[in-house]
């Protein structure tokens, strides 16, 4: 579920009247998505995503997004602008809440990637990167290292009650990274959450990279470990596709490539990221009733991704 907050017809048509966008068709609620309210709207002329930013976004941040999107759009990125009214404002309230109307992009996000897939997702990251490069705008990654660290002392003891020890093991992991977290590879925006949920597809073929809203500025190759992480485990993290990790990187390699210092931190950096969507899944484990409408995503998924790479060799990450 994903519409937290119903905007009468009524409304939605006062608020599409403000832009050069025809009139509304139809507006239905995006079931995917836990974060925001979604709709797909078609007007007479076309088709668009609007979307109620509910808690987790914070508008202050929104503009860093807008400029970032329209970046990487304007050097030939597939991904979805915010649109203006006829005054140029992207930013509105709808519905008592922030609400932007944005393009609305082809394809569909797979569930388990082939090899194919994944390779066109690396070429993807690899062309956002090199999109990216000259982008000026600067947002600090709240899940950073600092950030797994309060994350971890938030959670506390209840970190037991997902899995026995699993308070302990954070611990040592958290240690772990701070003797062995990169100081100095190079830093860029990045989009940090590069799951396959947020790159829509048509066969092998990437139509669209959405959900920019972890985007940040951040370690460049850290970016490339996420959606190794995201691509490349079974969903439940207990197995390891090797031939989807060769993919992946071979396909970032055509479009960007990583440095002999960033080969080298790859295994960290994948422990890194292994750890931050453990960290926060696991806060919203301890957070959500069970009985809320979202669904609560697995924490132990990536523990057991977290384990594969403490013990994994480059070759088997890197597929060379
Ligand atoms: N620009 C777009 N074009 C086409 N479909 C889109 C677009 N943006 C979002 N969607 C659709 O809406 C769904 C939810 O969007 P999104 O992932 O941004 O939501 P969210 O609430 O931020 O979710 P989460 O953070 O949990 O991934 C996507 O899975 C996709 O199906
Ligand atoms: N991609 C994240 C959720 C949204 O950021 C996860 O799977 O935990």
């Amino acid at each position: 579920m994903a519409v937290y907050t119903h905007v009468p017809a009524e409304d939605m048509d006062r608020f599409l009247a403000r832009y050069d966008v025809g009139s509304l068709v139809s507006a239905k609620g995006i079931a995917e998505g836990v974060e925001n309210s979604n709709y797909l709207l078609e007007t007479t002329q076309d088709r668009f995503i609007l979307t109620l930013y509910e808690k987790r976004v914070d508008e202050a941040d929104l503009p860093f997004f807008m400029d970032l999107l329209d970046h990487l759009a304007e050097r030939g990125c597939r991904v979805p602008r915010f649109i203006g009214d006829r005054q140029g404002r992207k930013l509105q309230q709808l519905g008592g809440r922030p609400a932007c109307l944005i393009e609305f992009l082809t394809g569909v996000s797979v569930t388990e990637p082939t090899a194919a897939q994944s390779r066109a997702a690396g070429i993807a990251l690899g062309e956002m990167h090199r999109a990216a490069a000259d982008f000026a705008g600067r947002r600090r990654n709240a899940l950073d290292p600092a950030g797994w660290h309060d994350l971890a002392t938030r959670c506390g003891a209840d970190f037991d009650a997902i899995a026995p020890g699993l308070g302990e093991r954070v611990r040592q992991e958290l240690l772990w990274l701070d003797a062995h977290w990169p100081a100095d590879l190079p830093s860029a925006v990045i989009h940090a959450d590069l799951f396959p949920d947020n790159v829509l597809m048509l066969g092998d073929r990437v139509t669209g990279l959405i959900d920019f809203y972890f985007s940040c500025t951040d370690i460049r190759a850290y970016d490339l470990a996420v959606t190794h992480g995201a691509w490349c485990f079974a969903h439940d993290g207990s197995a390891y596709h090797a031939d989807r990790g060769a993919a992946l990187v071979a396909g970032y390699d055509v479009a960007f490539g990583l440095s002999e210092a960033e080969h080298i931190a790859f295994p960290a950096l994948c422990r890194g990221a292994a750890l931050r969507f453990l960290l926060t899944r696991a806060y919203d484990w301890i957070n959500t009733p069970p009985d809320a409408l979202v669904t609560r995503k697995d924490p132990l998924a990536f523990l057991r991704r977290l384990d594969f790479y403490a013990q994994a060799t480059l070759p088997e990450l890197l597929g060379r």
